[in-house]
């Protein structure tokens, strides 16, 4: 799957500014932004929903949204919403999910009865979808979207409504279908689950700010980010805030996690900071992690945005 300049304006709102994607086959492709970067209106235009304004998409060798009549069959799609009817029964729901991507009878059985199992929602099959919990319907909403094995899996943060254990299960299921062949292209807010992806694209403001593996990425930070360990974490943090190559100071607990902006600021530049200051404190190189690159992809943008005001 390949996009380029791919561009959606709601009126004056650029909601998806000139992005490249590039999406292998067989691959868990993580799509992370803050509330309202883009990700389901990035999401809906590669899957044909949604008319962009500018730009070339390529998907399963189809061009959209010319042929997305002829994409619908190959892809599923689930968002956190879910779409389940509630008043029918788990088993009447994916009955008709099938009959709609026109399996056969006998053929929509069969593959119903595999996803009840594999799923492990036989031992609920006559329940109302309605009166799930919310881990069940998530199953559920994910074997609708594969009833009829597309090839390529849209997921709009499919775990928003769900606790951890489920979340973890929800994964592995996914991976499962990855080693099937299946391309999964998901959005989250969930650093946990976008460690787990093959790639990652981080939007932010409708712009593409950065992608690559999980670990290209953190890689990109190598020497930036520190632990703190403070005889008063708030003040010591206020007085790291301060400083013009700190980018973030988080707390964690009682230790701060401090992000600089280049290695001009090193674990010395920072204890010379709190020089002078009646706090004690013990600096230490600390591996970066998917937070770190977020932050530090989405202040990029809000700083540009700040020149350009
Ligand atoms: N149909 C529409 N008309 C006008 N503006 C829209 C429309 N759809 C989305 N937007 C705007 O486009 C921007 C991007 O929205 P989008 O839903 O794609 O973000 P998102 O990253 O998926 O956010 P969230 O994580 O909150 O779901 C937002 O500012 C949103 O208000």
């Amino acid at each position: 799957m390949h996009a380029r300049n791919l561009t959606k304006r709601f009126g004056a709102l650029a909601a998806v500014n000139a992005v490249d994607l590039d999406v292998p086959r067989a691959c868990v492709y993580g799509f992370l932004g803050p509330n309202g970067s883009g990700k389901s209106t990035t999401i809906r235009m590669l899957c044909g929903l949604l008319t962009p304004t500018e730009g070339d998409i390529e998907v399963l060798g189809l061009r959209i949204p010319q042929q997305a009549e002829a994409l619908k069959r190959r892809i599923g799609y689930m968002t956190q919403k879910f779409s389940l009817f509630d008043d029918l029964s788990v088993r009447q729901n994916l009955e008709f999910l099938a009959t709609v991507q026109g399996l056969s009878q006998r053929a929509g059985k069969a593959r119903v009865d595999d996803l009840l199992r594999w799923y492990r929602l036989d031992d609920r099959q006559q329940q109302l979808a309605g009166t799930l919990s919310g881990g069940q319907k998530q199953r559920l909403a994910l074997a609708g979207a594969i009833v009829h094995e597309p090839e390529l899996l849209f997921l709009d943060e499919p775990t928003s409504a769900v606790d951890p254990e489920s979340r973890r299960d929800f994964w592995e299921k996914l991976f499962d279908l990855a080693d099937d062949g299946t391309t999964i292209l998901v959005s989250t807010h969930y650093m946990d689950e976008a460690e787990r992806c093959h790639r990652l694209a981080i939007l932010d403001t409708g712009n593409l700010v950065a992608d690559g593996t999980p670990a290209e990425l953190t890689a990109k930070l190598q020497g930036r980010t520190y632990l703190v360990r403070a005889s008063s974490p708030r003040q010591a943090k206020d007085t790291l805030a301060s400083h013009p190559d700190v980018l973030s100071v988080a707390q964690i607990g009682n230790e701060l996690r401090v992000l600089t902006r280049g290695s001009n600021a090193d674990a010395d530049a920072l204890r010379g900071c709190l020089d002078g200051t009646n706090v004690t404190a013990e600096v230490t190189s600390v591996e970066p992690n998917l937070e770190d690159v977020f932050v530090v992809a989405t202040h990029g943008q809000a700083r540009r945005e700040e020149q350009l005001a």
